[in-house]
C-alpha cells in the first residue's frame, strides 16, 4: 500500500473497522472508501456490484460482519450463517472482478475444532467437529477463508486471511445480551457499582479459558499483514496467554473498583473450554502485540466511561 491508494474498510464503524482507520489515519494513508451499513447493505449483491464497479478500490480490509457473543451465536443462527455467507461473498467475487489488489479477510479462533489440541496451530482448521453455539458462524467463516484460497489459487488473487483470538476496544458492543464477555463484564460491574448493587451475574462456571487482543493490536497486525504478507494460508493474531473466565471477571471487577460478589449462572453455555492461539507464525513474521491484558481492560474501561457508559 502507498499512502495514496484507495482503501475501503468494509465496517468501518465497527470495533475492527474503526480500529483499522485509526491506525491508518495515523500512518498517513487518506484516501479511504467509507460506507455505513444504511448507506451499503452489502447483503445485497447488486449494490455491492455497482459498489465495486463505480469505487474500483485497491485494497480492501473486510471488517464487516454479523459479529456477537455466545449467546448471540447461539440464538440468530440462521441470521450468522446467512448475513456473514452474503456479505463475505459479495465483497469477494466483486474484489476479484474488480482486480482489488490485496483483499484481507477475518476468521475468528472460535472457528477452529472444539476440542483440538492447544495452543492453535493454523493447520487444525478442518480437523474436528466445531462449538456447538456457533457452528453457523464458524461454517461461514470457514467458508470466507476457503474463498480467498480458492480465488488465489483459480485467479491468482492476493487474498489474505487472518484468525483473531477474542478481541475488546474502542467501539465495543455492550449490550448485556448479544455482547463478548469482557465488555460485559466492563457494564456489568459499573452499573452495580454505580447503583450499590451486592453482586454482579456472570454466565457459565466462569472456568472456561480465552485469550483476548486489544482491538487497537490487532488493527496493527492487520496492517502489518497487509504489507508484508501474501500467502495462502492464514495467520493466527493474539498474545499467546490466556485467563479463565474467573481471572478475567477478577481483574474487571478490581480495574472498576465493584466490591460486591460473582454469582455464576450456570444455565447460561461455558462454549469452547479452550481456544489458546499458537502466535509463532505471526512472531516469525515480525509482529508481536504491544498491549497487555491488564493495561488493555483499564483502556477500554476509560474508553466505556467517555465514550459508551453515558450512552446506555
Ligand atoms: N469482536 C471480536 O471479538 C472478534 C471479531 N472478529 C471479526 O472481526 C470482524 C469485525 O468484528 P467487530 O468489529 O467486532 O464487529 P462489530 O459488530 O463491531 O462491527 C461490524 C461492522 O459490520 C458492519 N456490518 C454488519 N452488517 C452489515 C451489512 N449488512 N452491510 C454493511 N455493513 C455491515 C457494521 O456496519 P454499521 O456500523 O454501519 O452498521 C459494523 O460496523 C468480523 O469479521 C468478526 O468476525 C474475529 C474475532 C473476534
Ligand atoms: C470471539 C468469539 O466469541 C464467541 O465465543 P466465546 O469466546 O465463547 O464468547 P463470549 O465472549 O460471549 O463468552 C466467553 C465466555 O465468557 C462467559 N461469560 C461469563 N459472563 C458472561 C457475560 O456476561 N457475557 C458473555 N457474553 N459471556 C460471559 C461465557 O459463558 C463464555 O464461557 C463466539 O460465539 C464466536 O462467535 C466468536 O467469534
Amino acid at each position: 500500500m502507498n499512502k495514496s491508494s484507495k482503501i475501503y474498510i468494509a465496517g468501518h464503524r465497527g470495533m475492527v473497522g474503526s480500529a483499522i482507520l485509526r491506525k491508518l489515519e495515523k500512518d498517513g494513508f487518506d484516501n479511504f472508501i467509507l460506507k455505513t451499513s444504511k448507506e451499503l447493505d452489502l447483503r445485497n449483491q447488486q449494490e455491492v456490484s455497482i459498489f465495486f464497479a463505480n469505487e474500483k478500490p485497491d485494497y480492501v480490509f473486510l471488517a464487516a460482519a454479523k459479529v456477537g457473543g455466545i449467546v448471540a451465536n447461539n440464538t440468530y443462527r440462521a441470521d450468522f450463517l446467512y448475513e456473514n455467507l452474503a456479505i463475505q461473498n459479495n465483497i469477494i467475487h466483486a474484489s476479484y472482478l474488480n482486480k482489488v489488489k490485496k483483499l484481507m479477510f477475518l476468521g475468528s479462533s472460535c472457528i477452529y475444532p472444539k476440542l483440538a489440541p492447544q495452543p492453535l496451530k493454523e493447520e487444525y482448521l478442518l480437523t474436528g467437529l466445531l462449538e456447538q453455539t456457533n457452528e453457523p458462524y464458524a461454517i461461514a467463516k470457514i467458508a470466507g477463508i476457503k474463498m480467498c484460497e480458492a480465488y488465489r489459487s483459480q485467479y491468482g488473487c492476493d487474498f489474505i486471511s487472518v484468525m483473531p483470538t477474542n478481541l475488546y476496544g474502542p467501539n465495543d458492543n455492550y449490550d448485556l445480551q448479544n455482547s463478548h464477555v469482557l465488555p460485559a463484564m466492563i457494564r456489568k460491574f459499573h452499573e452495580a457499582k454505580v447503583n450499590g448493587n451486592l453482586s454482579v451475574t456472570l454466565w457459565g462456571t466462569g472456568s472456561p479459558m480465552r485469550e483476548f487482543l486489544h482491538a487497537d493490536d490487532l488493527a496493527a497486525a492487520c496492517i502489518y499483514l497487509m504489507e508484508n504478507y501474501s500467502e495462502p494460508e492464514l495467520v493466527n493474531v493474539g498474545t499467546g496467554t490466556d485467563v479463565t473466565i474467573k481471572e478475567l471477571a477478577e481483574t474487571v471487577k478490581e480495574t472498576v473498583g465493584f466490591e460486591g460478589d460473582l454469582v455464576w449462572d450456570t444455565s447460561k453455555p461455558d462454549g469452547t473450554p479452550r481456544k489458546l492461539m499458537d502466535v509463532s507464525k505471526l512472531h516469525s513474521h515480525g509482529w508481536k502485540h504491544t498491549i497487555d491484558l491488564k493495561e488493555g481492560i483499564s483502556l477500554a474501561y476509560q474508553d466505556f466511561l467517555q465514550n459508551t457508559g453515558l450512552r446506555l
